[in-house]
């Protein structure tokens, strides 16, 4: 239920309600922006997406306390009228759509091109043509590789934080050669960030860029088999979830090497809202939202969670919890990856105040909680069933 007592920004106004218009609502990030904004604010949302079954709980029944403050349009963006008349009614514009997962980069690489560019395009040109303010979700792989990746692997230089901390103003974006198709997804969103800086520049576009690294939680992505394609690759904590429910093998990938930045779903979303709820501090900037203290390579990653999940589903982990596999088995031809990736925080800091608070110990705790209420059952049933011949 939206608070009765006045709310207020971070410099002491008060907050009245806006009308959002959230592109890819259904997604994970949308259906916890979403959740957020119908619990604690006076907000409208015009929810766009293909899907809604992850915001569904928001949707029905009628009687919900927020029914009338969020409407679901069901539409692709790339080829339907009724968006420019979504963005002219709304006095905020949030763009998350896009085809987000690695195994898609070099795979099917011109879907992820038009997905994270052309069909974002319209979205920038109708805010731009209508004075409305654009919220767009770019990614931390824009940073692509740390110049610390280029220098010999026993260099002193590679401690120094100068080589791989990741600063929106100052790091350069380090991309791997045009057959390392994995870069397509990075290379598209930098466009379009290049774009939207252009249109602020030129044309006075009110606009934030957001960059996260490495969000996690409940709704990430689908389990095979379950909710997703039985053939499917979702993101590496659904992977390890899935591993995890079925008592397989975690796969590592090229030895589980590359290091990664987690953050709690929950304490990303309140930064989102910073930047919804204070524009004169978040127009014009380029935010990383990630948690620097959460850093781990995958390995690591795949024994803290083969830990919280045996603590929480009380079943003793198996013999051998994981397994190498190759990149190129993994993801096919044409996959690299980023070495590490850690979020420099000082404009977030300096802009809005914003600073993560959950470990990942604790994050992974709650996540996989929900992994195995929601999916153990579905999944035992999954594999007792005989398959048809
Ligand atoms: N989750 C993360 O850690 C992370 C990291 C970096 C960047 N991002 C960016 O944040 C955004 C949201 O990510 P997410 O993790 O919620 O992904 P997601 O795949 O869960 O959500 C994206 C949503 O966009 C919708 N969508 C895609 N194309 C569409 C179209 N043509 N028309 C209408 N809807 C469409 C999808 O149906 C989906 O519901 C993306 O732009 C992604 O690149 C996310
Ligand atoms: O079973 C698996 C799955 C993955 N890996 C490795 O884990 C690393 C992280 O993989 P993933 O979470 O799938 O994605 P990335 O971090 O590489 O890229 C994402 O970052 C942000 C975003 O833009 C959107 O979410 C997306 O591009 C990676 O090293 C995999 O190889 C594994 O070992 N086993």
């Amino acid at each position: 239920m939206a608070s009765s007592a006045t709310r207020v920004d971070l410099d002491g106004k008060p907050i009245t309600g806006i009308t959002i218009c959230m592109i890819g609502a259904g997604g994970f990030i949308g259906s916890h922006l979403c959740e957020k904004l119908m619990s604690e604010t006076p907000h409208t949302v015009l929810a766009v997406d293909v899907y809604n079954d992850k915001i569904k709980h928001l949707l029905e029944p009628d009687s919900l306390p927020w029914t009338g403050r969020i409407q679901f349009h069901r539409i692709n963006i790339k080829n339907d009228s009724r968006l420019e008349g979504l963005i002219k009614m709304a006095d905020l514009t949030i763009n998350l759509a896009a085809i987000c997962t690695p195994a898609d980069y070099n795979t099917r690489p011109l879907d992820t091109i038009y997905s994270n560019f052309i069909d974002a395009l319209p979205v920038v040109k109708y805010c731009s043509e209508n004075n409305k303010r654009l919220i767009h979700f770019s990614t931390c792989e824009v940073y692509g590789k740390t110049i610390g990746s280029y220098l010999p692997k026993d260099s002193p230089l590679r401690q120094d934080p100068a080589y791989y901390i990741l600063k929106e103003d100052e790091s350069p974006c380090i991309f791997g050669s045009i057959e390392k198709q994995r870069w397509s997804y990075a290379c598209a969103k930098q466009l379009i960030e290049r774009l939207i800086y252009a249109e602020g520049a030129e044309n006075g576009l009110e606009f934030t860029i957001v960059r996260p690294f490495n969000w996690i939680g409940p709704r990430m992505d689908f389990i095979p088999g379950i909710d997703g394609p039985s053939e499917g690759v979702p993101r590496v904590l659904a992977c390890f979830s899935n591993n995890l429910l079925r008592r397989e093998p975690l796969k590592l990938v090229d030895g589980g090497e590359s290091q990664r930045t987690f953050i709690y779903i929950k304490d990303a979303i309140e930064a989102v809202m910073l930047m919804i709820e204070n524009p004169a501090r978040a127009n014009g900037h380029i935010f990383n939202v990630g948690n620097p203290n959460n850093e781990v390579t995958v390995r690591q990653l795949a024994e803290m969670m083969t830990k919280v999940y045996s603590k929480v589903s009380g079943e003793p982990s198996i013999d051998s919890p994981t397994i190498d596999v190759s990149s190129k088995e993994f993801y096919g031809e044409g996959y690299d990856d980023s070495d590490k990736r850690i979020p420099d925080m000082t404009i977030i800091n300096k802009q809005l105040g914003w600073n993560p608070k959950t470990s990942l110990w604790d994050l992974l705790e709650s996540t996989l909680t929900y992994q195995h209420r929601t999916y153990a059952e579905a999944i035992k049933q999954a594999i007792a069933k005989p398959i048809a011949s």
